[in-house]
Formats: structure tokens, sequence, C-alpha cells
């Protein structure tokens, strides 16, 4: 059984569908090339219905300091996930200026990415560990692509964690058995449409991940 974070919710009404059925963390955009862009104020419209004791991610793609305070001037969050190219020093810096836990974005392709996870483990609070996107992708995340999960069968973990990056209704309940992964991270696998959260996916997905 694995907790939920559902990224790139932009409607009221998908927010609800993912709390109703047990998400724990819920994802806003805020990289405006991405379909699932929020804007500060959208967020917290879409937070201000979010009881205490589930996350409000803010996902950034190396954000400068301005668009950082930008939006948490604006929308409570609770914890900030960096899917950027953001190095250590800087994950280190963001958590101590914006005093809120961080979660890096690492990109796995092959066992020679693995050591990252060891690098960003010393300094992040939680790690999101998602599938390296082809070269030439116009998002760095929320590409619907899966990596070998089998790179992270049996590792020892420092920090928490979430497993993300092509899981699906279909194939997350096999993700987590192989992994152990104790957070499961979905965007496209629960779109209808490239943006378009579909209701019916959220709880089919929510409902094969916590088995
Ligand atoms: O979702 C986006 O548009 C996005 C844009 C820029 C950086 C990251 C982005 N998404 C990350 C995620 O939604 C997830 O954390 C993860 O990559 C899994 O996505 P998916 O494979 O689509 O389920």
């Amino acid at each position: 059984m694995a907790q939920v974070k559902i990224c790139g919710l932009r409607e009221q009404a998908h927010v609800a569908v993912a709390l109703d059925a047990g998400a724990r963390y819920l994802g806003f955009v805020f990289f405006p090339k991405s379909p699932r862009a929020v804007s500060a104020v959208q967020a917290a419209e879409l937070a201000s219905q979010v009881p205490a004791g589930i996350a409000r991610v803010g996902l950034f793609v190396d954000p400068d300091d301005a668009l950082l305070q930008t939006v948490l001037n604006e929308a409570p969050l609770d914890l900030i996930q960096l899917h950027g190219d953001e190095s250590p020093q800087r994950v280190a810096e963001v958590k101590s200026r914006f005093g809120l836990p961080v979660m890096k974005a690492v990109g796995i392709a092959t066992p020679e990415d693995m050591s990252a996870l060891t690098d960003y483990g010393l300094v992040a609070d939680m790690l999101l560990v998602d599938a390296k996107p082809a070269g030439d992708a116009i998002l760095p995340g929320g590409n619907g692509l899966a990596f070998d999960w089998r790179l992270l069968a049996g590792r020892h973990w420092l920090k928490p964690w979430m497993l993300a990056g092509g899981l699906t209704p279909g194939n997350v309940a096999e993700a987590v058995r192989l992994t152990k992964a104790p957070c499961v991270d979905v965007s496209s696998g629960v779109e209808s449409a490239r943006g378009q959260k579909d209701a019916g996916l959220i709880r089919d997905f929510i409902a094969a991940a916590e088995g």
C-alpha cells in the first residue's frame, strides 16, 4: 500500500475527487510551458479546500527566489518540489531561505544516474524518483515516461521518497511491489488528454496504489 500524490491539478472538482479518494499530496505546477501550469492565485483557490494533513506541493523548475516568493505570498504550500537542474547547493539554499521542506526530483534512465539519489538525499527532505526525460523533451517531467523500476529494488533509503514516471492505474501495483515505494506520484496516467485530469482515472489510480 502506497500513499499517493496527484500532480498537475488545475480544477477544484479534481482536487475534491483526489481528496475524497484518499490522496495525501496534491501538486500544483508553476512552470509556464506546462499544460498543467497554474498561477499563484489559481493555486491559492485550489488549496483553499485542502484539509490539514494533506500536503500542498508547489512544483517549480529552476525557480529564482523572486518566483518562489511571489507564489508563497499568495498560495499556502507545505512542500516545494524542485524539478529542474537545481544543484544540491541550491536545494539547501531554497530550504533555508523559504523555511519549507524541499523534495528534489531526480531523473533516472540508467544505473549511472543512481548516484544523484545519494547526492540529493544528503540535502533534500524528500526525493522524487522520476524517469529522465528524452533530450528533446519540452517538459522535464510529467511526460508519462517510465524507467526500469528494477534499478530501485532492494535500495536502502536515507530519506522519504516517491516513485514517479509513467505510472497508471494498470501498472502502479506492480511498480510498488517491485520498488517497495512508500508513495507514488502521477500526472499523465490520470489524464484523458494532455493536461486534462480524469476523475475516474484518479479514483482508479488511488485504489490500485492503496492495494
Ligand atoms: O507535469 C508537468 O507538466 C511538469 C512540468 C515540469 C516539470 C515537471 C512536471 N511534472 C512532474 C510530474 O507531474 C510528476 O512529478 C512526474 O514527472 C510524473 O509524471 P507522469 O509521468 O506524467 O505521471
